[in-house]
Order: C-alpha cells, then structure tokens, then sequence
C-alpha cells in the first residue's frame, strides 16, 4: 500500500457486533465524505482477515488478502495517520480454533492449530499463528498514550437518563482475593537504563549445574527504559487457588476468576489453567494420564476439556461429582451452562469486574440467580483497585450516575509499554534455577530464583513514551482544571522509577502543587470520594489501569464503557481514534442472529468519527472535513437528546435506526451551517429526503426485525448476506447509494 492510495480517513473492519454496526453505518459515512472531498476507507484487522493474510502460500490468488495490520502499524508511524479503529477480537485459543475451523470450511486451505509442533513446518505455523493470538492488534497501532474521557454531551446525558444501578448491601459477602505475596507485584524489580546499558538486552536460564539457557536474546531497550522483572510462584499460586477455593465454600459464595488473558497471552492463560486443574484437583489426580494422551490443555478451558472426555464416562462422571462437592461457580451464561472456567477469554477483567460492581457485587450462579462472589485476582499489582471499590460501596452504598462526577484517564500505552507488552519476555519456567537479565554492556539487570512452572516476566515503558504521558496529563488538568492523580504507588518497584520521571517534570513545569501522586488503593477511595461529591478526576494511570479504569468508571457513570472518547494522540503526529473503550460484544451478534435485533450502540463510533474529521481539518487543512465534523457532534448531541440510541430488546429500535437518525441529523446540520454554501446545497436535499421518508425507513426496518437471519459465518461473514441483514431499508439504501 503506498501512501498516495492511502485514504484521507482508514475505518477498521474488525468483528461481531461492531463489524455489523459497521455494514449499516460505514456507508452513510462515506456517502457524507464524499460529498466533502474526504476519502474514507476500511482495511482489515478482523481475526479472520489477519489469518487469511499469515497464509498466502495456501491460498487461491481470490482468496488472499493483504497483511492490512503491518500497513497500519507502519502507518501509524507518520504523521499523516488518521485512523478509525473499532474494537476487534483478542482471540484466546479456542477461538483461533473456531475461526480456523469456520475459514476451512469456507475454502480455505489453512493449517490446523499445531498445539505439539514436531516439525520445523509445523513449528512455523505455530509461529504465525501465535502472532494472530491475543492482542495482537493494539499494540501495533497504538503508537502513542491514551485520553479516554465521556464527552460532554455523554456525560450530561447519562446525569440526566441514569441507568439502573444493582443495590450495594453493607452485609454483602463479595470481595476481592489476591496473592499479595509471592506474585508478579511482590517479586518485581525495576530499574532505569543509564546510556551505557542501552542496547540488545539478553535472559537467561541458569540450571543449579551451572547450565545456561538462552530464554530471549535482542531485546532492544534504549536508554532511559525502565525496566522490570518479576515472576509468579507456581507452588503459592496453586496453594492460593486451593484456599479460595476452600473459603468461597465456607463463606457460600461463587469463586470466580478475573483476568486478562487476552492481553496477557502468555502468562493469563497459564494462570487460567492453574485454575481449571484447582478447581478439577481430583479429577487431574485420578485421571492426569488420561487427559494428557486424550490432549487436553487445562490453559484451554473446561470448554475444551469436556468436549475432550466427551466418550469417556467415567471422567464425566468424577467432574459431575468433584463439580458438585466445589462451591457454585460464578457463570458466563448460566442457561447454556457456560461457567467461569469454560474459555480463557470469556471473562475479562476490565469488563467482568465492574458488571459485577455495577449489580452491586453480584455475580450469577448455575443456579440462574445472583448471588453475593469471592472475586479471585490472582495477582495482587491492581487487585487493590477492585476491593477497595467494593469496600467502598458496602460502606457508602451504589454510585448515582444522575449526580456523579466523571473520570478520565490520561493512560501512559506507547509502544508496548508496561505489562502489555511484557509477552515476548515471558515464560513459564522449565525447571528450577536462576534467571538473570543482562544489559547490552554485560550488566546484570535482575535476577530471580525461580522453580519449575513458575512465571517469569520482563516488562519495559520507554522514555519518550513516559514524557509524552507525562506532558499529556499537564495538558488534560490545564484543560479541566480538576483533580489530577498519578496512580502510582511509590512502594512499588516499577511505579518508583516512574516517579522518578514524574515529579522533575511536574516541577520543571511549574504545575507540582495541580497534581497528587498516590497508591491505586488509596487514589481509588479518594476518586470515588470525588465523583461522589459531582466533581471531576483525572486519573493518569499506567496501561494496566488504563484499561481497567476506562471500563470501571464508565461503567459506574454511564452504564457502558461503549460511549467513551477514546483518543490515541500518536507520537509522530497522527491520531488514532478508537470507538467506545469496551470489546465486541459476542453476545449482541448472538442476539442479531436469533431475532434480527442489533443492541451494540454506536455512540462511541459517532464520536470518534467527528474526532477525526476534525483532526483531519488541521492535518490537511480542509475546512469542509473541519464542518462535517463539527455536524456530526450535532448529529451526535441530537441522537441522544431525542433518544435514538439503540434499544434492548427485539421489536424496539436498534442500532441501524440509530444510524438513520445520525444521518439525518447529520445533513440537517450540514444543510444549516453557514460556513459552506456549496456543502449546504449538497446536504439540504439529502436532508430533506431523510425527513421525508421517516416513517417509510423506520417501518421497514422495525418489519425486518423478529426473524432469525444468516450471516454466512461467524467470523468471516459473506459480506453481501451481511449487507442485506443490515441495510433492511430500501427507501434509505436508495437515498444513500
Ligand atoms: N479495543 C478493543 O479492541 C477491545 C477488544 N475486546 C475484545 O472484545 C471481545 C469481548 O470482550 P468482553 O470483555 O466480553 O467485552 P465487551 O465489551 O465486548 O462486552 C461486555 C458487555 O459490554 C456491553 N457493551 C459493550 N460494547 C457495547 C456497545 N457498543 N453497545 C452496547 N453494549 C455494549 C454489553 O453488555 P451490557 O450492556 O449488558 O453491559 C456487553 O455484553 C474479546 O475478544 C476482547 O478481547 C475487548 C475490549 C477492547
Ligand atoms: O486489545 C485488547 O485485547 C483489549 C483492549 C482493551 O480492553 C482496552 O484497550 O480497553
Ligand atoms: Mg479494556
């Protein structure tokens, strides 16, 4: 792709229910663009997309695809990056299995999973394979620091239309449990690289007998990276997992497990797998060889497990009975019997976490009821952050969104920084030893004893990633004026060299006395304490907590975390504008499927559009991309003071309604504005037939709801099935097309 075929605007065509916002919404937005000289166009992050493209060898010339992310990622880069990125699917294994599966299905000569690679071929599928894996896609694109923040109109809207809140009980028997000793946030070590450690770092294992493996070798690291090692311990985290296990019994609560094994590809879903033989222990004991020649993965999930054993029913039989002797689990889909356990992606912290807050600490059992929860978070680094939440709330009781003030989050997320992009440098340990982390120049960086199966990790956050964070949160509290907290806790290693960068800057600044600079714990009750007054806090967080915060808190004040600006201020001048800050909504594809009902709103859509568009005014200097623009606020503002946004249930409007009216709105708005005659001109009768023709558009789209529809697939749907599903109105596709 070179740069002169590289549209003004790149809109992402991700998956699920996004995508199929996507279908009806993408081409009104380019039928609007148009008319403005703006060139917007998609390219391809989808799982599916970035499978087909790993494989070209394989394919027919037809089938293949371009790798679409390394174009991003190098696009990203350059100051002329404007790019709408919506969310896409951070695929655990079994769902890179499905989706290999789907694409098979369909055609396509692609490999299976090489789960036991024995061959150098087979050793190279794994290879591209497990680059698809995970996150694979944000941190390629996201080359500079994160502002995340409600608009205003958002905000507003969400005081003055507060959705329900679950009730908070001071007797509640939810809580947090956490390692707290003998995890990554105990065991970490953290230091700054002076100019002569810069250069290719190198980790090594070394065995008692002296014996030296090389675990990772060129890890580039430039001057002033800060740098961290840690590890888990295999044997506290098993012993962890059993008392919680044990407690969530006495106490009759559900034990649920909260992580992040998407993000964390590597060790999450390692730690996963913990869980699943802790919670089947007899099961693994009485039946270890067999699951083992039968090929089950415990990382995997119960999910993949049972469909493992399904013909063997004697090991059914002792999980029915070792299930029953647990304490209730806490489910995904209590109908269909999905538990916590079943998929490594299915419950995800940053969203699982204030669900659960937001119900008022309730979480469903197999039962089909709620019930009060042991929340299991393994690793104690931002653990604190939920339980002094849920204190919080037993003690005060629920937040009310209609008088709560609102947090954003400057979040410090340029070029991998921190834990996120700690995968590459972690590993689940062989055998017992010592593991050592040497500097370019031979300095030995850190060191850890460690025993087999523990997991050890190295993370870094470069210097100018740091600064930029630093000066972007100087920016964010000039603007507001509000509180600012670093969310730093100077008792921990990592957040310590941080401080370091933190404090002469704020002073060289002359802004020391506008900001504080507190523990995660302590920054959460003082936050909370301020929103609950109706004033505003700036919360300036690693990445970690950048990602939890923007769902935590959205969660609370707007009931999603789906109508948040997401703004990613690149580092070589472009900008990247992500929609909403949650994920992709599997279940609102389930929804579609069965009754031609799409809930996924596109507030945050909307929102990063007209971001863009005006981002786009001062990179190109086009004034008419500047009105579309500030039109599509309009658009924006009048979706939600009219209640057009997407409704629950099948039969009510939904998301492609939501994009009728945005589209009027839209021309309406550029119709009156006076700036532009000629844009004026074109939109009045663009406008005007929108209006005219409600009633007909809004008929036909609410007469193709209640039906089950075919998408030709999951993860590579047929885009004209899709196209038909999703553009149900004839009277509107006519006067867009
Ligand atoms: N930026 C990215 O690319 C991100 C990607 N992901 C990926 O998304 C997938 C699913 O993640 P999961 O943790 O389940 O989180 P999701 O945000 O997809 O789903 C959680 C819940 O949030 C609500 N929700 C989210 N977005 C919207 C929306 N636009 N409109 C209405 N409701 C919405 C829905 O429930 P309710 O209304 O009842 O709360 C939904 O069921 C994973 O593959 C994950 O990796 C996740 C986060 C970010
Ligand atoms: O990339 C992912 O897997 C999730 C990202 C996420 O949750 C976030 O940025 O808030
Ligand atoms: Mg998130």
């Amino acid at each position: 792709m070179s740069d002169s075929q590289m549209p003004d605007i790149i809109y992402t065509k991700v998956d699920e229910a996004p995508e199929l916002a996507s279908a009806s919404f993408l081409p009104i937005i380019q039928r609007f663009a148009r008319a403005a000289g703006v060139s917007v166009d998609t390219r391809d992050i989808s799982l599916a997309g970035r499978i087909i493209a790993a494989f070209p060898e394989r394919l027919t010339e037809a089938q293949r695809q371009d790798d679409d992310l390394a174009a991003l990622g190098q696009l990203v880069k350059k100051p002329d990056a404007n790019v709408i990125k919506l969310p896409n699917i951070s695929a655990s294994a079994p769902q890179l299995d499905a989706a290999i599966k789907e694409l098979q299905g369909q055609g396509y000569d692609l490999p299976d999973y090489p789960y036991k690679p024995a061959t150098d071929e087979e050793r190279d599928i794994q290879k591209r394979y497990d680059a698809i894996k995970g996150s694979a896609v944000n941190p390629v694109l996201r080359e500079g620091n994160s502002d995340r923040r409600a608009a205003d109109a958002v905000k507003k809207f969400a005081q003055a239309n507060p959705h329900s809140m679950g009730k908070w009980e001071s007797d509640s028997k939810t809580r947090v449990a956490t390692m707290g000793r003998n995890d990554f946030r105990s065991n970490e070590v953290s230091t700054t690289l002076s100019d002569a450690q810069a250069g290719k770092a190198k980790i090594v294992h070394v065995a008692p007998d002296g014996t030296e493996t090389v675990l990772k070798e060129g890890v580039d690291l430039p001057a002033g990276t800060v740098v961290d090692a840690t590890f888990m311990s295999a044997k506290a985290l098993d012993a962890f997992l059993e008392r919680e296990i044990e407690a969530s019994k006495n106490e009759g609560v559900l034990f649920s497990l909260h992580m992040k094994a998407t993000m964390m590809k590597v060790s999450d879903p390692i730690i996963f797998g913990h869980a699943v033989r802790a919670y089947l222990k007899p099961v693994f004991e009485e039946h270890g060889e067999k699951l083992a020649e039968l090929g089950v993965n415990p990382n995997s999930g119960l999910g993949t497990l049972l469909n493992k054993v399904k013909d063997e029913p004697q090991i059914i039989a002792d999980i029915d009975a070792c299930m029953a002797e647990r304490p209730p689990m806490y489910m995904v889909d209590s109908s269909k019997g999905i538990t916590n356990l079943h998929v490594p992606s299915d419950v995800i912290i940053d969203a699982s976490m204030p669900a659960l807050i937001r119900a008022g600490g309730k979480g469903w059992g197999p039962d089909d009821a709620k019930h009060d929860t042991n929340c299991v978070i393994p690793d104690s680094s931002y653990a604190g952050v939920y339980d002094e939440t849920i204190k919080y709330f037993k003690e005060t009781g629920a937040l009310d969104p209609a008088t709560a003030g609102a947090v954003q989050n400057i979040g410090l997320m340029a070029q991998k920084a921190e834990e996120y992009g700690s995968h590459p440098t972690t590993f689940e340990i062989p055998k017992d030893g010592t593991v050592k982390m040497y500097a370019a120049n031979g300095d030995l960086l850190h060191e850890h004893k460690v025993e087999a199966g523990d997991i050890w990790r190295a993370a870094s956050a470069r210097r100018a990633p740091i600064e930029d964070w630093v000066k972007l949160a100087i920016e964010r509290q000039k603007a507001e004026g509000c509180e600012a907290i670093f969310w730093l806790d100077e008792d921990r290693a990592h957040d310590a060299e941080l401080i370091k960068f933190v404090k002469p800057i704020l002073e060289r600044e002359g802004v020391t006395d506008r900001f504080k600079i507190m523990s995660p714990e302590k920054a959460t009750r003082q936050t909370l304490e301020t929103i609950r007054k109706g004033e505003n806090s700036i919360a300036i967080t690693g990445n970690v907590l950048r990602d939890y915060l923007t769902d935590l808190f959205p969660i609370l004040e707007l009931g999603t975390s789906a109508k948040m600006l997401s703004i990613v201020k690149l580092m070589n001048g472009g900008g990247l504008f992500e929609t909403g800050a949650g994920g992709t909504a599997p279940k609102h594809v389930q929804d579609l499927v069965a009754t031609n009902h799409l809930r996924w709103d596109s507030l945050g859509e909307f929102c990063a559009l007209a971001e863009s568009l005006k981002f786009m005014a001062d990179q190109k200097n086009n004034e008419k991309a500047r009105l579309l623009g500030l039109a599509a606020e309009k658009a924006t503002q009048g979706v939600l003071d009219n209640d057009r946004s997407p409704q629950r249930k099948p039969g009510q409007p939904d998301n492609r309604h939501s994009h009728y009216w945005f589209g009027r709105y839209w021309a309406e708005a550029l119709a009156a504005q006076t700036e532009d005659a000629d844009l004026a001109a074109e939109f009045a009768p663009l406008a005007k037939s929108l209006a005219e023709n409600e009633e007909k558009i809004v008929s036909e789209m609410i007469e193709a709801q209640g039906t089950k529809v075919d998408l030709g697939g999951y993860f590579h749907p047929d885009p004209e099935k899709t196209a038909a599903v999703m553009r149900p109105s004839p009277t509107l596709n006519a006067i867009i097309d």
